[in-house]
């Protein structure tokens, strides 16, 4: 049976699963944030900041920072949306048969006046965490309740902890096309990608690839996304921010499933995006 209880990180409220196995995980209401997976063995499969705010003033750096509706500032709003800073939920939890879960739901309701004015849509978003063994599957259903079509981006902006950046690579995206941060479109030609520099590039999506760090092998899936976005700021793109340490980008990688374009939704309609990743 998993236990499911009720808890703080900083000053946020946030629900911590435990399934029979001992894999755990905390996820904050604030954004229905996950920020800390655990799998059965203790080790912290995610990273988050040592100078992110947790109070609710600003996005959360670090975890899985929920991006819709827009992908960065691939849109007319909030730079990655408002999901990432609105309070979300608690739909549902439970577990069976070593499955444990916990769902989290938005809607226009849940929305401050200045969110749901500045977006005037109906709209019904569902997240669930799945802990199953040494895996985690996140499943993000967007649904259109209102009347007519909207257009929406997405990602979930996965932070994995790597210990030393040095030591990770990321295979599976030889052939892949790419953007750059120069907006040029390449084709990658290494079988794996190493971390020498800043890296912010736009891969069309592959259902699979591999995060390799010094200690684990991670197998990251995808369906129903476009995209896998990767990113490490390097070193003087993370001087400038503020929430993050300076040597912290040396700790870091975000691999994220992604719809980067706003592409339209018709009244009614869903849209779901599964990210699954098993160590
Ligand atoms: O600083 P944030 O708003 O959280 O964005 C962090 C990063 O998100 C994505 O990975 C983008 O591709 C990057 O260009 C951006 O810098």
């Amino acid at each position: 049976m998993a236990v499911v209880t009720m808890t703080e990180y900083g000053a946020l409220p946030a629900v911590q699963i435990t399934a029979a196995d001992g894999a755990q995980a905390t996820v904050s209401l604030f954004g229905a944030h996950l920020l800390s997976w655990k799998t059965a063995d203790g080790q912290e499969r995610l990273f988050v900041s040592s100078r992110t705010p947790l109070d609710g003033s600003k996005a959360i750096r670090g975890g899985v920072p929920v991006i819709f509706p827009q992908f960065n500032v691939r849109g007319p709003g909030l730079r990655h949306g408002f999901a990432r800073v609105s309070t979300w939920r608690l739909s549902g939890s439970g577990g069976d048969g070593g499955r444990s879960f916990l769902e989290f739901s938005l809607d226009q309701n849940d929305l401050p006046p200045e969110h749901a004015q500045a977006w005037p849509h109906a709209f019904a978003l569902t997240l669930r965490f799945t802990l199953h063994g040494d895996a985690l599957d996140a499943e993000f259903k967007v649904a259109n309740t209102g009347a007519q079509a909207f257009a929406f981006g997405v990602a979930l902006h996965t932070y994995y902890d790597v210990g030393q950046l040095a030591a990770t690579s990321i295979s599976g995206l030889q052939h892949q096309q790419y953007t750059d941060h120069h907006l040029n479109t390449l084709t990658q030609e290494h079988p794996a990608l190493h971390f020498t520099e800043k890296h912010d590039r736009l891969y069309k999506s592959t259902p699979a690839l591999t995060l390799n760090t010094a200690n684990a092998t991670l197998r990251l899936e995808q369906q129903g996304f476009s995209e896998w976005v990767v990113w490490n700021p390097g070193q003087a793109d993370a001087a400038a921010l503020v929430d993050l340490a300076d040597d912290e980008y040396l700790r870091f990688v975000c691999i994220e499933p992604a719809r980067i374009d706003q592409q339209p939704l018709e009244a009614g309609a869903s849209w779901t995006g599964q990210h699954k990743i098993c160590v």
